[in-house]
């Protein structure tokens, strides 16, 4: 009995020890999952081999394994929320402290964002919301992103180790090869570079107004769907030249391949934050819509790559191929400039739309902005003057504001940082709390709850109008900020605008509206529990217009 208490005692010991050496490391989850059974299996021979005991072996080895782990969890939880973290100042819920499961979990019910609105509420501008992270409510937390010091944190991380890591979006290997690699998505993104794929927009976007015309039943259409449709044809045309099977203004999404992108992105979102369980998960069958996304990229791209026929115009590829990507490191770029590229704007534009319909005197002003500059609804749209037009912009703003609550947390550097006054040690994953901050009075006044676009236009508001622009994360912040910005309100701009001129917008009967916006579920996807079905009827007076999918 003595020796088998010495030998749990031991296990004890062992698991401490094993604490004090690894705390501080970043061991990918897959690889100590394989350590620990390699580990257990030599153990269970050993005591086969040599133990004495009547106990059988595979007994003994459950036990010991046992009491490792509760030791090292024990221990994990103790210094985690002991005064000697490094982060014990900070105040925030027990869980989050103890678990980076917790805050992986409520991200992955949607909710982070009003879940750190509440924390921030209760403890104040810092929140502790895992062990190692800081959620920052305070202007001054842009100064994490300024500093050219900070990282991408391990959150980033893509779990499969397999994949060369200088794909945007990801944690890059290093800040050369991210640069490097933003240099050459670029030149799509410059005014000569949106130009070339402008009339693929207005080409989709005549083919949006047909599928809501099309696809209209009991009087109304999914208007956040059809825009879903129309944004993924977009990116179609704009990354592979149009050469997908995707078409699905025309075809719908029968396969749910938006889904599967909607759930990969929602699985790193969330999952993420535990990187080590991703790590674990990466190899089971619960994250195959991660690897189905990355898979019909490949043969996208394969497909593209190998395309006989010139295209009329630049797409993202020709500047992957003439920038020397290698096909194989490829992939995960095509991943996220699809996901990346469509789920957002699609969003983005089925809010405002929201919007409008909530407030049709915000509508009537924006439309008759749009009828000085545009006296006919079907004819051209010129970009520059949609650029200028204040409350176009308001609208985009005003709607980016309110729904896109990013979780974007960086690495403390060496030597660590001073935020708001309070210094944070190095390896801190800190970000600002991004829905906190749009939704604040010291920000946006008055009314920051409420969509009102003309906050944008100087004392749009009166003379006591405060709008911090500075503090719109919608696109993030500083070097790790979206490549794909300038074409989104490019999208955004020409699609809205040809939506309010040519239809009106009614809620039918019935439809929750204040519940449409309280509806979101944000996990850097956004999903709709409340579809907005809504009365799309021509604007009278328009008659014909070109709509085929010619
Ligand atoms: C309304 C539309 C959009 C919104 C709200 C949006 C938002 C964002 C945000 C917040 C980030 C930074 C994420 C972070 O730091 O964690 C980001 C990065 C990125 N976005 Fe967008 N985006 C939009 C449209 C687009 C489009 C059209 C593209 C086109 C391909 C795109 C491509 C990217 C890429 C590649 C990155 C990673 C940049 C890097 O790692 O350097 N986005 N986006």
């Amino acid at each position: 009995m003595a020796s088998v208490n010495s030998d749990l005692f031991a296990a004890g010991c062992v698991g401490v020890a094993s604490w004090t050496v690894f705390r501080s490391s970043k061991i990918r989850g897959d690889y100590a999952l394989l350590f620990y059974t390699a580990a257990g299996a030599l153990l269970y021979t050993l005591i086969r081999l040599t133990s004495e005991s009547p106990e059988p072996p595979f007994t003994t080895t459950v036990k010991l394994g046992s009491a490792y782990a509760l030791s090292l969890l024990l221990t994990t939880v103790a210094y985690r929320v002991s005064p000697f973290h490094p982060l014990a100042k900070f105040p925030g819920p027990v869980l989050c402290k103890v678990t980076g499961l917790y805050l992986a979990y409520i991200s992955f019910t949607g909710k982070r964002h009003s879940f750190l609105d509440r924390q921030h509420a209760r403890y104040g501008r810092f929140v502790r919301a895992g062990p190692n992270i800081i959620t920052v409510n305070s202007p001054s937390a842009l100064t994490i992103y300024d500093n050219p010091n900070t990282t991408k944190s391990e959150l980033y991380r893509i779990a499969d180790r397999d994949l060369v890591h200088s794909a945007l979006f990801f944690k890059p290997d290093t800040k050369r090869n991210h640069r490097d690699r933003r240099r050459i998505w670029h030149g799509l993104f410059t005014t000569a570079g949106l130009k070339e794929v402008l009339p693929s927009i207005e080409r989709r976007t005549w083919q949006l107004l047909y599928a809501l015309e099309q696809r209209q039943q009991n009087g109304v259409v999914d208007v956040g769907a059809t825009l879903g449709h129309w944004a993924f044809d977009v990116m179609g045309d704009v990354v592979f030249g149009g050469m997908t099977d995707f078409e699905f203004l025309k075809k719908g999404d029968s396969n749910g391949i938006m889904r599967s992108n909607k759930l990969a992105t929602t699985i790193m979102d969330s999952v993420g934050l535990s990187p080590w369980l991703l790590d674990i998960l990466w190899h089971l069958p619960a994250t195959k819509t991660m690897h189905a996304s990355r898979d019909l990229a490949t043969s996208m791209m394969r497909t593209r790559m190998k395309a006989e026929r010139a295209l009329d115009y630049r797409d993202l590829s020709s500047y992957w191929m003439e920038g020397g990507i290698p096909e194989n490191q490829l992939e995960l770029d095509a991943v996220v400039a699809m996901t990346a590229g469509s789920d957002t704007t699609a969003s983005n534009l089925t809010f405002c739309v929201y919007f409008l319909t909530a407030h049709p005197e915000c509508a009537r002003q924006l439309r008759q902005e749009l009828d000085k500059e545009f006296p006919n609804p079907a004819g051209m749209l010129d970009m520059d003057i949609l650029q200028a037009l204040p409350y176009l912009n308001g609208v985009i703003h005003e709607s980016l504001r309110l729904t896109t609550p990013y979780f974007m947390p960086r690495e403390v550097p060496v030597g660590g940082m001073v935020v708001d006054g309070h210094f944070i040690p190095h390896g801190t994953d800190i970000t600002i709390a991004t829905n906190s901050q749009h939704m604040s009075e010291e920000n946006f006044y008055p009314d920051p709850l409420t969509f009102r676009p003309a906050r944008w236009i100087p004392g749009g508001l009166g003379p006591e109008t405060k709008t911090n622009k500075n503090v719109l994360c919608s696109f993030g912040l500083g070097e790790y900020a979206c490549i794909g910005k300038m074409l989104a309100y490019q999208e955004m701009r020409h699609t809205l605008s040809r939506l309010v001129l040519m239809y009106d917008f009614a809620f039918p009967e019935g439809f929750d509206v204040a519940g449409f916006p309280q509806g979101m579920q944000y996990t850097r996807s956004t999903y709709f529990e409340i579809p907005l079905l809504l009365k799309v009827t021509r604007r009278p007076g328009i008659t014909g217009f070109k709509t085929a999918f010619e």
